[in-house]
């Protein structure tokens, strides 16, 4: 299969800090990867570097189709609502209507917020339209941090449909997480250490092994 996502011998310090020393990763579509490691290990560098809002040292970032972007921090108007976003969104991915964005305002359960400005929003429902915003052109790659922060279990198990459903449609995702629990879903494990990425498959006896670690 050919990779969608591929990401040779990436670096970047900031100042004398080397945070990526040469993390390498190649994406397949409808591949699942998690990219797990301690606070400040750079995860959340290396997704910006991916998604290319960061410039980088050295090496190089490969991407074919489009890209769904999903940061840390979501990047809201405070004084649009919901829907303002979903329409200002659409009409920069040039989408044909709203049908997508009203889908997954009522997938991620939070309609009756569409009237709302982002300002007034709650932590958990700024997120879902930060995740939303992310998904509404359908991308071919999409780059998660920490996408369920705040979620409520209903949704963050809506979250996990959502998920399967672009799997099987071919989607390559790139997850931040760091909820050992979970990681059973996932295809790859990618651990980010000493400022590179270690590539193992998730444990698949349940038994939680001794290799559970942050
Ligand atoms: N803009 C910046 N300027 C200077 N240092 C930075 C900057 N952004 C991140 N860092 C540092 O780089 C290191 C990696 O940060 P990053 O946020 O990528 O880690 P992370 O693995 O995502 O952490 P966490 O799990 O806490 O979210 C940290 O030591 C952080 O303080």
């Amino acid at each position: 299969m050919t990779a969608v996502l591929t990401a040779e011998g990436v670096r970047k310090s900031y100042g004398h800090h080397q945070v990526l020393t040469g993390a390498d990763l190649s994406v397949d579509p409808g591949q699942l990867v998690a990219v797990v490691g301690e606070n400040g290990a750079g995860k959340s560098t290396l997704l910006k570097a991916l998604a290319g809002t960061l410039r980088t040292d050295a090496g190089s970032v490969r991407l074919s189709g489009s890209l769904g972007y999903c940061p840390q921090e979501a990047v809201l108007s405070d004084n649009l609502t919901v829907a303002q976003h979903l329409r200002y969104f659409a009409a920069a991915y040039h989408l044909p209507g709203l049908d997508r964005g009203e889908q997954l305002l009522d997938r991620l359960g939070y309609a009756e917020y569409r009237n709302v400005s982002a300002g007034s929003l709650s932590g958990g429902t700024r997120q879902k339209l930060n995740l939303t915003l992310a998904l509404l052109h359908e991308p071919d790659v999409l780059l998660l941090d920490e996408p369920y922060q705040g979620f409520d279990w209903e949704t963050y198990l809506r979250f996990w449909d959502l998920v399967g459903e672009l799997r099987e449609h071919g989607t390559a995702i790139v997850l931040i997480t760091h909820l050992v629990f979970e990681q059973d879903r996932f295809d790859v494990l990618a651990d980010l250490t000493g400022g590179k990425l270690h590539l193992r498959s998730p444990r698949t006896d349940g038994s939680g092994g001794d290799d559970d670690r942050r």
